[in-house]
C-alpha cells in the first residue's frame, strides 16, 4: 500500500470548518449572511439560533430563529444544549449545539451569525473556529442603518450603539475583520476568507493524495512524446 493511502481515509471524515461571524447590531451581518448563503447554500450550513425575543413582522419560526419562551431557553441551558448563549439587550440568544456538531461531523462547514459575547465563548470552546468581525465604516453610518431599518425604538437603538462601541474593543480577538462599507466588497471579502480557509493543509489532503496519482491516458501520451523526443535527439 503506498504511504499516502491513509490520507484518503483521513480526508473522508475530515470535519467541516466552523465560521463565526460577529459584529454590532445593524452592521449588516444578516445582509452579508444572506448573500453568502445564496452563493454557498450547498456547502455551508447556516446555524439557526434560538431566542426569547419576539418575532419581527415577517420573521418565521425555524427559518429566522427558533422563537421560544424564557423557560424553554433556560431548560436547554441547564442540559448543556447550547454551544454558546448570551443575553443581548434584554433577551436570550443561543446556538443549539447538536445540529452544529452533526453538520461538522458530516464534513460540512457551518456559519454562525452571533453577537460578540457568544462569539468569544465559541473561540474558547472551539479553538479551531474561524472568527470574523464585521465593522461599520463609522458609528454614524451604523446609527443611520439602524434608524433606516426601523425595527427598534430610539431607546433600543441607543442601547445597541452603546453596546457596539464597547464591543469594538474586542476586535483583537478575531482572525479577520471585514468592513461593511460597500455591500458587494464586504461580501467578496467574506467569501475570500471562506475560500482561503478551505485551502488550508488539513482540508487539502485529498488534493495532495490525488496529486501523487497517475492517469493512464496521460501516461500513454507521455510515452509517445518521450519516444518522439528520444528519436529526434538520436
Ligand atoms: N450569542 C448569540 N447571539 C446571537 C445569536 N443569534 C443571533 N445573535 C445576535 O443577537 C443580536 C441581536 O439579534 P436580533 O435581535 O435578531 O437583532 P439584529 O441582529 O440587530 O437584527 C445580533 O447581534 C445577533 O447576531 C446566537 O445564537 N447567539
Ligand atoms: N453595506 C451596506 N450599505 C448600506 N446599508 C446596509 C449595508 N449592509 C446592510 N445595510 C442595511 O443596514 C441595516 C442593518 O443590516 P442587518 O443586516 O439587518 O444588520 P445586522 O444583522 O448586523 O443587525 C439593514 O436595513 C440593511 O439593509
Amino acid at each position: 500500500m503506498p504511504w499516502f493511502a491513509g490520507l484518503f481515509e483521513v480526508s473522508a471524515v475530515a470535519r467541516g470548518t466552523l465560521f463565526v461571524m460577529t459584529g454590532a447590531s445593524g452592521v449588516g451581518k444578516g445582509t452579508i449572511r444572506a448573500q453568502v448563503m445564496g452563493y454557498l447554500h450547498k456547502s455551508l450550513h447556516y446555524s439557526i439560533s434560538m431566542t426569547t425575543r419576539a418575532p419581527r413582522p415577517g420573521e418565521k419560526h425555524g427559518q429566522d430563529y427558533y422563537f421560544v419562551s424564557k423557560e424553554e431557553f433556560e431548560a436547554r441551558i441547564a442540559r448543556n444544549g447550547f454551544l454558546e448563549h448570551a443575553e443581548f439587550v434584554g433577551n436570550y440568544y443561543g446556538t443549539p449545539r447538536e445540529p452544529v456538531e452533526e453538520a461538522l461531523d458530516r464534513g460540512l462547514d457551518v456559519l454562525l451569525e452571533i453577537e460578540v459575547q457568544g462569539a468569544l465563548q465559541v473561540a474558547e470552546r472551539a479553538p479551531d473556529a474561524v472568527m470574523i468581525f464585521i465593522v461599520p465604516p463609522s458609528l454614524s453610518e451604523l446609527k443611520h442603518r439602524l434608524l433606516l431599518r426601523g425595527t427598534e425604538s430610539l431607546e433600543k437603538i441607543e442601547k445597541r450603539l452603546a453596546q457596539a462601541r464597547r464591543e469594538m474593543e474586542a476586535a483583537h480577538n478575531f482572525h479577520y475583520v471585514v468592513v461593511n462599507d460597500e455591500l458587494g466588497s464586504a461580501v467578496n471579502d467574506f467569501m475570500a476568507v471562506i475560500r482561503a480557509e478551505r485551502l488550508r493543509y488539513p482540508r487539502m489532503r485529498e488534493a495532495i493524495a490525488q496529486a501523487l496519482t497517475h492517469d493512464p491516458e496521460i501516461d500513454a501520451e507521455n510515452a509517445v512524446l518521450e519516444e518522439t523526443i528520444r528519436k529526434a535527439g538520436s
